[in-house]
């Protein structure tokens, strides 16, 4: 009797509000990643004839980044368990949630890295920041101090990755504490330094729920969009040749891989 177990079957059915069926918007288009309408047709195809490779089994690792307080846990908790907590407690080192999502049918998980921000843990949450495909880094839109230390935690986190592949996001946070006044202030210096960056720009309240949903469907979109193209430029240059290569010579196999192995202490 054959036996056959496959992710699919292993896996709960993907929650219904994780179903994503349209490039969701950014939120400044002054200050975003790219600001086409949906998705590449291209990718929208490869979906829909279900050329997307590997994709669907893979786990994009995304890591939040940025100074004390600034609320990166309710930001996630927030998005992945639907609670605040008013009560700071301070992430010692790194904690994660995976989120499962459906993107044009196909299924794509994020997995969320959420780091300390403080000094002294610093130290030991740098060391999982290797191999990240999306970086947040957060700041407090009340706070013009966590929006000047963003370039120091851009810095840090590319050491261990490889700049020209991340995608990043720059995100305020505790918007539900500015008033509208103050807030259009500190956006305007926070876009400047969202563009310096290449960063796409949000801003949220993770006591409100604004906007949380809405970034973290952007980002899931974003990053799934690229790994289809990327292993459609990929199915593109194998073809025929890639049976022969892989069959005369192994070491082939890793030349073709560009991925930059960085080492972790410099
Ligand atoms: N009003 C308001 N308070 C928030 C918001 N997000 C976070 N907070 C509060 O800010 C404090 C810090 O939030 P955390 O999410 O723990 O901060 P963190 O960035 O994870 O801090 P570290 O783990 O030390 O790096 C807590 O008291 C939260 O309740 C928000 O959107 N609005
Ligand atoms: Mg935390």
């Amino acid at each position: 009797m054959s036996f056959r177990v496959s992710a699919m079957s292993v896996l709960p059915p993907v929650r219904r509000d994780r179903i994503i069926a349209h490039l969701p918007q950014y939120f400044r288009k002054e200050a975003a990643l790219h600001t086409e309408d949906d998705f590449h047709n291209k990718v929208k195809t490869a979906c829909q004839e279900q050329r997307t490779g590997t994709v669907g089994f893979k786990i994009s690792k995304v890591i939040v980044v940025g100074d004390l307080a600034v609320g990166k846990t309710c930001l996630i908790n927030r998005f992945c368990k639907d609670a605040f907590d008013k009560n700071y407690k301070a992430t010692i080192g790194v904690d994660f949630e995976m989120e499962r999502f459906e993107v044009l049918g196909v299924p794509f998980s994020l997995q969320l890295w959420d780091t300390a921000g403080q000094e002294r843990f610093k130290c030991i949450a740098s060391t999982y920041y290797r191999g990240a495909q999306v970086v947040i880094i957060v700041f407090d839109v009340n706070d013009i101090t966590s929006l000047g230390h963003v370039r120091q935690w851009l810095e840090d986190a590319l050491k261990e990755n490889d700049p020209t592949s991340v995608q990043l996001f720059l995100v305020g946070t505790k918007k539900d504490l500015s008033s509208p006044a103050q807030y259009s202030r500190i956006e305007q210096d926070a876009l400047k330094l969202a563009q310096e960056m290449k960063a796409e720009y949000w801003a949220v309240s993770s006591l409100t729920g604004e906007n949380v949903q809405e970034f973290f469907f952007r980002v899931a979109s974003l990053a799934f969009e690229t790994n289809v193209l990327a292993e459609l430029e990929k199915s593109g240059s194998r073809q025929i040749g890639d049976v022969i290569r892989i069959n005369s010579t192994s070491s082939n196999l890793y030349t073709t891989s560009k991925k930059k192995q960085l080492s972790c202490c410099q």
